[in-house]
């Protein structure tokens, strides 16, 4: 999707940022816009990142970061979603950051999710939903996942770094695998079946953590 409407997003979002917040900073291309935008606003912020990427982003901008466990709370986050689905819930994690995203949106007293209209979808799955698992075991993990999906699925994939023919690992030494559903009709029970799997760290539906979502469409901004 067209860069323009991402970058529109993110600087929408950043003029929502108050000065003397704590902020969540979101981690992929449209979450990028809104850090960048924000840096130019040059207010007094402290900011937590979802990312190794984010951070050092951030931090080469000029932004105050804390860790997590350095603040009580986070004011608001902004980030960016592979999918919105209805009532917000979402599909995060295709640039693999969606633990640490999920443990920031879920120490933030409001997330807004940003995107480009193409994200929109009126039934998620059409995104492979990425399912981070711990590296000792995760063939078995893997096959249990397979066990949880729905009859239907297609091939639950282990992630490739794009670089080489290796597993892509998380900033917190852990593997994705990315299953491909094409509908999930039921989110929250998935959710459930898979955080039930001793080695699932966490999944990329994120189910009643967005309170707004900005949408980029080539009419402007949409808030929902
Ligand atoms: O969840 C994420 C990273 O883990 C991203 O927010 C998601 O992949 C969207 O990325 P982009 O803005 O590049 O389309």
């Amino acid at each position: 999707m067209a860069d323009h409407q991402k970058r529109a997003a993110g600087e929408a979002a950043a003029e929502l940022i108050q000065d003397g917040t704590v902020v969540g900073l979101g981690t992929g291309s449209t979450a990028v816009h809104f850090v960048q935008a924000l840096a130019r606003r040059r207010l007094d912020l402290t900011c937590v990142a979802t990312s190794r990427a984010t951070a050092e982003l951030a931090t080469r901008l000029g932004l105050r970061l804390a860790a997590l466990d350095d603040v009580g709370r986070i004011d608001v986050t902004v980030d960016g979603a592979d999918e919105i689905g209805p009532e917000l819930a979402l599909i995060k994690g295709g640039g693999g950051a969606l633990l640490r995203e999920k443990l920031v949106w879920q120490a933030s007293a409001r997330c807004i999710v940003i995107a480009d209209a193409g994200k929109r979808v009126g039934c998620l799955g059409r995104f492979p939903l990425p399912i981070e698992v711990t590296p000792f075991g995760h063939r078995h993990t893997a096959a249990r996942i397979a066990g949880v999906l729905e009859a239907a699925h297609l091939p639950t994939a282990l992630r490739l770094r794009g670089d080489a023919n290796k597993p892509f690992v998380t900033d917190n030494g852990n593997l994705i695998y990315d299953a491909a559903l094409e509908r999930i009709a039921a989110p929250a029970p998935l959710a459930r079946a898979l955080k039930a799997e001793a080695g699932v760290v966490e999944h990329g539906l994120f189910i009643g953590l967005a309170a707004t979502a900005l949408i980029s469409t080539e009419a402007g901004i949409e808030r929902l």
